[in-house]
């Protein structure tokens, strides 16, 4: 059905499927009822690495789940209903959650705070409690607020490990392939884009340098694809026109990236993608969390890269991004303090 890329190198762009070994891997998604949740799980249905599919959502998962159970992949398939939260994680090796509201016209993903932080604490709570040592993928937003929402419930529960804890950036990489590819008018496997910083707005910093074919766009250009990959959501938000957000390129990167950790806890050598976790990169000026090239191993985050050179403009773009930044993680932090 997809095509199989080849192991990929540093820098290169994540695929649907990459694999090269068979596993076991035991995954549930937490909001597979929803606008990303179902396609999300028919991709991790057809993912070679996934054993086990368990669907959970306040509403919804079990009918998603009869349906998804079909498909003729190997994968077992069951639906949790609302009130089967503790079942649907047990044994679970890997959590991906993107339970929670989506943008309208005129909100920022910070927005969406007030109602998704509680719900984001409470999966984290009985992800902590039922399947500590689970490797967490976060999608709802404001990501730059409920990854480290994520950590410090964890961590009040005395089990937080940094290694096992991702905020989903991948469609911004995603993004920044398909948009530099069309302009450089190459295939979009030619054009990897590191993306660094966090998932909203000007927090969203592409690296334009570091991609062959990217480095030679400038001026004018240069703005509006950087702009074009920092709002993309907003373009997909206004499109859908109060239907929510972006939810198949969503599924898309998410199981693209949920494919890259399973191949990295495999054993698999060289899985580089960019994702929102703790890092030392910029921990010295009080940001915790920050998103730039990952490698993927046996116990998740292997190995954090540095940035690598930047670009003047890249500069200034991410002298902008870190503020914001800060302030996004403090907020989500304050909320399990003050919970
Ligand atoms: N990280 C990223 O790049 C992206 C993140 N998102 C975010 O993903 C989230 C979900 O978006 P959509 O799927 O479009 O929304 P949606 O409203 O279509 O689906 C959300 C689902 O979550 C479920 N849900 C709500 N509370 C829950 C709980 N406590 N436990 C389990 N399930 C629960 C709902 O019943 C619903 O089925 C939003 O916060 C959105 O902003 C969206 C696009 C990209
Ligand atoms: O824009 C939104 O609200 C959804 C999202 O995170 C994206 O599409 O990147």
């Amino acid at each position: 059905m997809f095509a199989r890329a080849a192991v990929r190198a540093l820098n290169s762009q994540p695929r649907l499927f990459s694999t090269t070994a068979a596993r076991n891997t035991k995954v549930v998604v937490l909001g597979a009822g929803g606008g990303i949740g179902q396609p999300l799980s028919l991709l991790l249905k057809t993912d070679p690495l996934v054993t086990s599919l368990n669907l959970y959502d306040i509403r919804g998962a079990p009918g998603v789940a009869a349906d998804v159970s079909h498909i003729d992949t190997p994968s077992e398939v069951q639906g949790f209903a609302a009130d089967k939260l503790d079942e649907a994680l047990d044994g679970v090796e890997v959590v991906v959650i993107p339970a929670g509201v989506p943008r309208k016209p005129g909100m920022t993903r910070d927005d969406l705070f007030n109602t998704n932080a509680s719900i984001v604490r409470d999966l984290a709570s009985a992800v902590g409690r039922v399947a500590p040592t689970a490797h967490i993928l976060v999608i709802s937003n404001p990501v730059n607020s409920t990854v480290p929402i994520v950590a410090s419930t964890l961590a009040k529960a005395g089990v937080y490990n940094p290694a096992r804890v991702f905020g989903v950036t991948t469609l911004d990489v995603v993004r920044a392939a398909r948009f530099t590819a069309g302009l450089a008018g190459v295939h979009p496997n030619d054009t990897p884009v590191p993306v660094i910083g966090g998932h909203s707005g000007t927090t969203i910093v592409p690296l334009l340098s570091q991609s062959a074919h990217g480095k030679g766009i400038k001026g004018e250009l240069y703005d509006k694809l950087i702009y074009r990959i920092q709002f993309g959501g907003d373009e997909v938000v206004q499109a859908k026109d109060g239907a929510g957000s972006a939810t198949l390129s969503m599924a898309y990167a998410g199981a693209t990236f949920a494919n890259a950790l399973f191949r990295g806890l495999n054993g698999e050598k060289g899985v580089v993608t960019p994702t929102f976790v703790e890092s030392p990169l910029y921990k010295d000026q009080g940001i915790d969390f920050f998103s730039s090239n990952v490698e993927l191993g046996v116990n998740g985050v292997e190995k954090i890269h540095p940035l690598g050179p930047l670009s003047a403009e890249e500069e200034k773009l991410l002298a902008a991004c870190l503020p914001e930044l800060k302030k996004n993680i403090e907020r989500g932090r304050a909320f399990v303090e003050s919970s």
